[in-house]
């Protein structure tokens, strides 16, 4: 059939586009089509001549197979042919997207090349499947050579389900099965929160509130009405926004470690399971946050210390003030360097993940902007839970195929989302749960 060959030739020339043929043949035998490896038909149509019927029939995430598209699903599915039909038949192929190579797709020689150490954060939507791919890649490191640390910055942790392995505790665990050695943590914000209170305590606090307190800030919101200090400055104290941003900066301490402390030099990748979206994004703008909240709370500190004597007596000694001063500096710093680890595109790498619904695309859209603003590199998105293709789909998975290209479609055309890699991982069979399972999901998704 000559239109074999043009969309054979056009399919590999382009990764969207419209192929138009025309095929004459009796249905019987029916024809077979073997698509090219890894080629993903989002939609395609055709029509009959004469009558003119249409109908379209649609296959996501085809790999590698014959597809029986003409004959069998003309006479089987759609009725449009029988014993006696002859004649000429008009196929229009509207190929609306075609993926490439999975292979070319997900990257992962890249990903995986290398020994120095990078950083990959995999977020998305609650439920979209973001500890599954994150916790598919962290075996695939780990059994492609790389001592790997998968963590969850998620308060709500599932690695443990996901590994089947209790890896709570908030230390490292060592996860049994990889090849090579794979830990799991399990960030605890409760159990960090409690080590920064006891970091304050040593230092003679209690807490987040005597921490400010030995900023000689602590009393402020309290005083603020009766000395009328508001006159003397022009910003607001810090209030209970700072106080939180420091407290949650427990989590970033934590990032911190990674780049600082012995025991984590040994891992050559470490891949986070974040929270989902708004969660994610307000840590990875905690940085700029905190480095503007600390240059607040230092300049009102010197404001305050240098307004009258009587004023500076409410406030305590001033080498208590001086400590904090440069505790607070110390952490500024190191929030800093962590808001450059965020952002530098040699190190680390964002991977947004989706499943194929209208309402999941646009959280990732919104994501991926967020993400470009704060100069996070994005590179890659997992499309996860992708109905495999099935000859005969009930009503109920029609519809939903139906709403699964929709989807992937809004992906190609939005402005946010269509530069990105796309990797395409289906729905599978199983339950995404233990070590071989998750290196079942890896190597389909990882390639
Ligand atoms: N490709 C897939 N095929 C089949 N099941 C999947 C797939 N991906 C994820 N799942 C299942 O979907 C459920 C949710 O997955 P997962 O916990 O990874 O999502 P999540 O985005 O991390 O969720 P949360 O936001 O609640 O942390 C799990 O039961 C998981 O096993």
């Amino acid at each position: 059939m000559a239109c074999r060959s043009v969309i054979s030739s056009s399919l590999h020339m382009t990764n969207s586009m419209a192929v138009k043929g025309v095929l004459s043949f009796a249905p019987n035998p029916p024809l077979f089509y073997r698509l090219p490896k890894a080629v993903t038909f989002v939609s395609l149509s055709a029509s009959t001549k004469p009558p003119t019927k249409s109908f379209q029939v649609a296959a996501v995430g085809l790999r590698s197979v014959d597809i029986g598209v003409f004959g069998g699903i003309g006479e089987d599915t759609y009725g449009l042919f029988d014993d006696n039909f002859f004649g000429f038949i008009i196929f229009i192929f509207s190929v609306r997207s075609v993926a490439g190579t999975t292979e070319a797709a997900s990257g992962f020689d890249e990903m995986v090349s290398g020994t120095k150490r990078k950083y990959y954060m995999l977020g998305g939507k609650g439920g979209v499947g973001k500890t599954s791919c994150a916790a598919s890649l962290a075996v695939k490191f780990a059994n492609n050579g790389h001592p790997t640390l998968v963590v969850s910055t998620d308060p709500a942790h599932s690695l443990s389900d996901s590994f089947a392995q209790d890896l709570t505790g908030g230390a490292l665990v060592p996860v049994e099965g990889p090849d090579y050695p794979l830990f799991a943590l399990e960030i605890n914000p409760e159990k960090s929160r409690e080590e920064f209170r006891n970091a304050a305590k040593k230092n003679g606090g209690t807490g987040v509130k005597d921490f400010m307190d030995g900023m000689g800030l602590g009393m402020i919101a309290d005083q603020l009405g009766e000395l009328k200090l508001g006159e003397l400055l022009d910003s607001p104290p810090p209030g209970l926004d700072e106080a939180i941003a420091i407290s949650k900066a427990c989590i970033l301490c934590v990032v911190m470690q990674f780049l600082e402390s012995q025991e984590y030099s040994m891992f050559t990748r470490i891949v986070f399971d974040t929270a989902p979206t708004g969660h994610t994004l307000r840590l990875l703008s905690l940085p700029d946050f905190l480095d503007a909240s600390i240059g607040k709370i230092l300049k009102l500190r010197e404001k305050i210390a240098s307004a009258t004597s009587a004023i500076k007596s409410v406030f305590g000694q001033e080498n208590t003030r001086q400590n904090a001063a440069d505790k607070l500096e110390k952490l500024r710093e190191r929030m800093l360097k962590v808001r450059d680890l965020f952002r530098d595109t040699d190190s680390t790498e964002f991977v947004i993940v989706t499943i194929p619904t209208v309402m999941a695309v646009s959280e990732s859209s919104r994501l991926s902007a967020s993400l470009k603003k704060e100069n996070v590199p994005v590179k890659r998105l997992v499309v996860n839970q992708i109905l495999p293709p099935s000859p005969s789909d009930c009503k109920f998975c029609a519809m939903k195929r139906k709403d699964q290209m929709r989807a992937l479609d809004l992906i190609q055309n939005d402005p946010e989302l269509s530069s990105l890699l796309m990797i395409q991982a289906p729905l599978v069979d199983v339950e995404i749960r233990g070590v071989p399972a998750l290196k079942f999901l890896g190597d389909i998704i990882w390639k």
